[in-house]
């Protein structure tokens, strides 16, 4: 039987969260051999092996089709795959793994705000130094494409394999284009943010390669994983909130529906009065009162671990793309 891969980060920032994730889906990761075995398995679902690689390994094993699913930042994804969308699906953004990809120049280039401004600069630079301003960065082909978006043609880039930011001190470069998530690095080396200059807002992502085995097999095994997936997040962005009060009708719910983005998972109330309501976690107590307000003596609220639905729209997607 071949197996259906997912390739996980195994070190990292993202590895913690990428495990913590599966987990919390149903999907325990286990790691048969050891903590240094780099295959391992789903405990309980033996079709799927999971591949422990670094987020940039996962990155290019989904464009080759070598695995099947794989957690990895959408930075790496857009950076490494030429026609991203062309080789792998972004299923799902996951919720972590924040970080945003950035054209910053010193803090010293107080004319500078704005990518115009820059280009400005470029074009000056060129002609007093007889050279080409300098871009230290390792999103070689971000960078190409932003600074092409913007007109901008006066400029090269060097490579930097890491401490970016401290490029424009050492006089290696000029600016740079690197990830940030607080901004420490960025203020602690006196670079600030063009204005303009979001080259991309990335996090983690689940993403599938439209390259691996997609035979029946597979997609069944992918079937199982998203709907797993899909039932906790849904469960994540609910609280179950139950009641029973005889003034509850149709127009009630309805009221509800519009104005707390309540779900109602069994239909109106039972011949009892009983209702069972889905209500995002910020309107519980808002929908708690209106729920008083209209007769309910008690109201109570409970967490959520999964919400299976007949659809599975993460599966419809990816059989869409497929
Ligand atoms: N502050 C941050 N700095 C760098 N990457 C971050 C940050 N916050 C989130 N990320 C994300 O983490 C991912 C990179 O993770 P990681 O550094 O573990 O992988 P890697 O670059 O493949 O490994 P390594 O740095 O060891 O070569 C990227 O998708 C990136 O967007
Ligand atoms: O905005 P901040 O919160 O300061 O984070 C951004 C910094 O974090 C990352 O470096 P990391 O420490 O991962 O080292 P690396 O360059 O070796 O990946 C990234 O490359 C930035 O340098
Ligand atoms: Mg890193």
């Amino acid at each position: 039987m071949s197996a259906f891969v997912i390739a996980v980060p195994a070190k990292g920032r993202l590895q913690e969260n990428a495990e913590t994730y599966f987990a919390r889906a149903g999907l325990k990761l286990a790691k048969p051999r050891g903590a240094r075995e780099y295959r391992g398995t789903v405990v309980g679902v033996p079709e799927i092996e999971v591949a422990f690689l670094s987020a940039s390994e996962i990155a290019q094993q989904l464009a080759a089709g070598t695995v099947h699913f794989g957690i990895t930042g959408e930075d790496l994804i857009r950076e490494s795959i030429p026609r991203a969308d062309a080789h792998v699906v972004l299923l799902h953004p996951l919720g972590f793994g924040h970080a945003t990809v950035v054209v910053a120049v010193p803090q010293a280039w107080i004319d500078v705000r704005t990518m115009a401004d820059l280009d400005d600069v470029a074009t000056a630079f060129r002609l007093d130094n007889d050279a080409r301003m300098r871009v230290a960065t390792k999103y070689v082909n971000l960078t190409r494409a932003f600074f092409a978006r913007h007109g901008i043609v006066d400029y090269r880039i060097v490579e930097s394999a890491g401490a970016t930011e401290g490029a424009p001190a050492a006089g290696t470069a000029e600016l740079i284009v690197d990830i940030t998530s607080t901004g420490t690095t960025l203020t602690a080396n006196a670079l600030k943010i063009v204005d303009d200059g979001v080259i991309l807002r990335s996090q983690a992502n689940l993403v599938a390669a439209r390259g691996a085995r997609w035979d029946a097999a597979a997609r069944e095994t992918a079937r199982l994983v998203l709907d797993r997936i899909a039932a906790y997040d849904r469960a994540a962005s609910f609280r179950e909130m139950r009641t029973r009060f005889k003034a509850c009708d149709d127009a009630l719910i309805t009221e509800a529906r519009e104005r707390f983005g309540v779900e109602t998972p069994f239909g109106g109330p039972t011949s009892s009065g009983m209702l069972t309501l889905h209500c995002p976690p910020d309107q519980v107590h808002a929908l708690a009162t209106f729920l008083r307000g209209h007769g309910a003596a008690s109201v109570v609220v409970g967490p959520l671990d999964y919400v299976f639905a007949c659809e599975n729209p993460l599966f419809d997607r990816l059989e869409a793309a497929l």
